[in-house]
């Protein structure tokens, strides 16, 4: 009888003896490198960091069936010896291993966040989004990025500590999160930080009086944000995607506003409204699609061996599911370059169900026991916000210092780790209500 064959790793970039691929992962866009190995060792690689296998899988067939269908082995994390040791000491739950401290987290998280405990913020999402209107109107010499900022921390920071909204001008109350946000989404790449590539050097920081009193006083500073972290720069940068998309693609606008105009007319949208405009529900599907703001995924790690296909995945392989290309698997999403809300649209203009493959078209919210604990939360943040949008205001290109008019680029990214984001690019808000500003006064005043 023949016996079976070996299984080995998928296949991946030749690395260097022990060190692996070490030198050929860049520090930032890495999701780029990614995207440029698939296309040369296939849709499921894997490369090495020393001796830590890194598989990834771009296709969505594979994310589901390892990271879905085999959840119990693969929600796991890898070790993040700087973010998660360090800087959160073992308490920022998206990060630490699948322990007993992340099913109490995860499990409390779900208790406030899941589909049904997310409507009790929708009173206070609707007046946040009449907010970010009201200072577009009033401020539009402050930048739209910042605008978008404001909102989606005072989301985060009403919703998880119950605290007063964030005006836009004055103190920002969450402004020390920023530099926790800055340094944690870059730390979360596995391999980004030398501690994580050399786990020996941890010896030396835990023995060290001075590295140990910059991570006491980072920790100190941080512990209040934690789930925050992983809220505002995801959605601000959704937000800032839809813009750019609505710049480029101004015609994909007309048929939620004509359902705007047909539903609410010139009162402003609410959650009431919602079951009747499915073009804002495939505007924020699509959005995320195309756009997938943690674009390289967030990575899980094996906790038993599993045998896939004819590869052998590793206990303690890191599994990354690679957003960008998921959210544009041709089988599923196809001409996935192009931005264009109709794909989720039927005949009859409906949302459309699901592949039975997909389970969902919301991808970008990640895999399995893993999956966004604020997803709830999140599709409701940019559902008011996009419906308001598009009802109170036409799109049009910005003028830079020159007064010369920008195109932005949809390719020109920054990305800061964890996220990607577009280059900064102006918008022009031109309302499209009669009154807009006395309207909006009158609900905020309520
Ligand atoms: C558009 C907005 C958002 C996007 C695209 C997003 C995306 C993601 C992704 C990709 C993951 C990793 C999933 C995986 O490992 O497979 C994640 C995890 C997580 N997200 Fe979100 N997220 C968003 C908003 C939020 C919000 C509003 C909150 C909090 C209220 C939140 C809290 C978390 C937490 C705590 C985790 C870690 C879960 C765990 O490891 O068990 N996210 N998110």
């Amino acid at each position: 009888a023949r016996r079976p064959a070996l299984r080995a790793l998928p296949p991946g970039p030749k690395g260097l003896p022990l060190l692996g691929n070490l030198f050929q992962v860049p520090s930032t866009l890495l999701w780029v490198k990614l995207i440029e190995w698939s296309k040369v060792y296939g849709p499921i690689y894997s490369y090495t960091l020393l001796w830590q296998p890194i598989i990834v899988l771009t296709r969505l067939r594979d994310a589901s069936a390892l990271l879905d269908r085999l959840s119990a082995k693969t929600s796991d994390r890898p070790r993040l010896i700087k973010l998660s040791e360090h800087m959160c000491r073992g308490r920022q739950f998206g990060v630490i291993p699948r322990n007993d401290l992340w099913k109490r987290y995860r499990r409390a998280a779900h208790e406030s966040l899941n589909v049904r405990a997310a409507q009790n913020y929708w009173r206070m999402q609707e007046e946040e989004a009449r907010i970010l209107l009201d200072g577009l109107i009033n401020h539009p010499e402050i930048e739209a990025a910042k605008h978008l900022q404001r909102e989606s921390s005072s989301i985060a920071w009403r919703a998880l500590f119950g605290h007063m909204t964030i005006p836009l001008e004055g103190p920002d109350p969450s402004e020390p999160m920023e530099e926790f946000i800055h340094e944690s989404f870059r730390a979360v790449v596995p391999g980004s930080s030398i501690v994580d590539v050399f786990p020996f050097l941890n010896l030396l920081i835990t023995r060290s009086k001075v590295l140990r009193s910059e991570s006491d006083k980072f920790y100190e500073k941080a512990a209040a944000f934690f789930t925050e972290s992983f809220s505002e720069p995801q959605t601000a940068t959704a937000l800032k995607w839809f813009l750019l998309a609505m710049i480029l693609y101004p015609e994909t606008a007309a048929p939620a506003r004509a359902e705007l105009e047909r539903v609410v007319g010139d009162r402003p949208p609410s959650f009431a409204d919602m079951d009747r405009l499915p073009q804002i529900e495939a505007m924020v599907k699509e959005v995320l699609r195309w756009r997938p703001p943690a674009a390289a995924g967030l990575a899980h790690m094996a906790t038993e061996d599993i045998v896939y296909e004819e590869y052998l995945i590793p206990k303690g392989a890191i599994l990354f599911p690679l957003a960008w290309s998921i959210c544009r698997d041709p089988s599923v999403y196809p001409n996935g370059e192009t931005f264009d809300p109709s794909r989720f649209i039927d005949s009859a203009g409906n949302v459309k169900s699901p592949l039975p493959r997909t389970h969902e078209d919301y991808l970008a919210f990640g895999h399995g026991r893993r999956i966004c604990v604020g997803k709830s939360l999140a599709i409701n943040s940019l559902s008011i916000s996009i419906a308001h949008l598009l009802w109170a205001f036409d799109f049009q290109k910005g003028v830079d210092e020159h007064g010369a008019e920008v195109t932005p680029d949809p390719m020109a990214f920054l990305d800061n780790g964890a996220t990607v984001y577009p280059k900064p690019f102006p918008v022009k808000f031109v309302p499209r209500i009669s009154g807009l500003a006395d309207r909006l006064k009158a609900v905020l005043s309520k």
